[in-house]
């Protein structure tokens, strides 16, 4: 097919036919674009004669959520696809298989997972799953120490950083993320009802300074390539497995960026709880189920991470005593402060979370985004003294129960 443009559903259909090996000659091939995300088309091509099925995803040159005046590069689609296969090779059973990429065409063409549901669909429906803390742990322990130079060659690494370079997507979380919360930016979108808390984050100086803090990190700190946008959007879920999709985010930055992602979604999930059409006891069931899995993806990471240490490292000074404890403890507190800005960001900025915004009773709704207020200032502040994951929990606890957590 002839140089990049945004492809129609026909046009779809011709790729998947012509795909080696894939789908038959007696095939009959249906399409449908399915993207709900913020930035890229995603078509869903299946054979009504078997059950195969592909998704093809492509990028636009532009952001879609907002429109062609935010023009993004198409060399994300490339970084996506790299950042899968290689995830691939570190966790095969929790990424898509990619088929096939195509840089003219800035397109990805994949495993349908449709099988799985999203699991931030799954958890508003109230699902449980068992086995995801176990997964994400696996994920995150593997992709982020062996891409780090605790688990690479340290010039193999540089290479790497190089084939990460990921400016456009950078800015997005540099600006969404760490900056326009904080001002009256334009992008700010929030519940005037809220306007009042809103406004003392403006003024929070010292919370600014802990922001800022962790923009530099953001901005300098090359530690492991990351998914960067890790939300409970960009995974798929059953109770027997995981997937993790859309890292075109990916770049080469602090390991607590992904880390403190998994933690803000779950605890953004058990905020919006604050609406619940079940009983009470049902709902502090399916909180003590979110606490639980909070939990047990921060202890099982810790652990994972650290038996790689153990069993893998290559840097020479990788034994010294008290240097893995220095660097998880630091990973703790970065992960817990990146939380506090991914909460605060998905309450006042562009993208919110359904978890929140599909809370349809006005009040509870209020309640629920200042509550995700509370729990993310007080993260970002205390991030640099936290010392035992205990203290997260307590945060989301306590503010929960109306109690002053800062
Ligand atoms: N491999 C896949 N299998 C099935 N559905 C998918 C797959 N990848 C994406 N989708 C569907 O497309 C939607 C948007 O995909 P996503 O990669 O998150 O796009 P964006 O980058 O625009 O956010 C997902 O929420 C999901 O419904
Ligand atoms: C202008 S992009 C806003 C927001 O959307 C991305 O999420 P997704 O690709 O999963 O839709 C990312 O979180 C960006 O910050």
């Amino acid at each position: 097919m002839s140089a990049y443009h945004p492809l129609t559903l026909d046009e779809a259909i011709q790729i998947a036919q012509e795909i080696p090996n894939l789908f038959d000659e007696q095939s009959n091939l249906q399409v449908r674009e399915i993207g709900d995300g913020n930035l890229n088309l995603v078509f869903h091509i299946t054979d009504s004669n078997s059950s195969k099925s592909i998704i093809l995803k492509q990028a636009l040159p532009y952001a879609k959520v907002v429109g062609e005046s935010w023009p993004l590069s198409l060399d994300r689609a490339r970084i996506e696809s790299e950042a899968l296969i290689l995830a691939y090779q570190l966790c095969p059973t929790l990424v898509p298989t990619v088929y096939r990429y195509d840089s003219e065409l800035a397109m990805t063409i994949m495993e349908d997972l449709s099988d799985h549901i999203i699991m931030r669909k799954g958890l508003i429906e109230g699902n449980r799953y068992p086995l995801f803390a176990e997964h994400i742990s696996d994920f995150l322990a593997r992709t982020l120490f062996f891409t780090s130079d605790l688990g690479q060659n340290q010039q193999a690494k540089k290479e790497s950083v190089k084939q990460f370079i990921n400016p456009d997507l950078c800015k997005i979380t540099e600006d969404l993320i760490f900056a326009d919360p904080y001002v009256d930016a334009e992008t700010n979108n929030f519940n005037a009802a809220i306007r009042d808390a809103v406004e003392a984050l403006w003024a929070d100086q010292p919370l600014h300074l802990e922001v800022a803090l962790l923009r530099m990190k953001f901005l300098t700190s090359a530690q492991a390539l990351l998914h960067g946008d890790l939300h409970t959007g960009s995974i798929f879920v059953t109770e027997q497995s995981t997937k993790v999709i859309d890292p075109e985010f990916a770049y080469y930055g602090p390991m607590g960026f992904d880390i403190g992602a998994v933690l803000a979604n779950l605890a953004l999930n058990y905020i919006g709880q604050e609406h619940w059409s079940r009983s009470e006891e049902a709902r502090a069931s399916y909180r003590e189920y979110l606490i639980d899995t909070l939990r047990d993806t921060w202890s099982q990471f810790d652990t994972k991470f650290r038996a790689l240490w153990n069993e893998h490292a290559v840097d020479p000074l990788a034994k010294v005593p008290g240097y893995q404890d220095l660097y998880m403890q630091q990973l703790l507190q970065d992960s817990i402060g990146f939380a506090g800005c991914k909460i605060i960001r998905r309450t006042i900025g562009l993208a919110h979370v359904a978890d929140i915004d599909t809370i349809s009773d006005d009040r509870v709704r209020e309640r629920a985004e200042r509550l995700a207020l509370t729990v993310g200032r007080a993260l970002i502040l205390q991030h640099r003294q936290v010392t035992s994951f205990d203290a997260f929990i307590d945060t989301l606890e306590q503010a929960t129960k109306g109690v002053q957590v800062s």
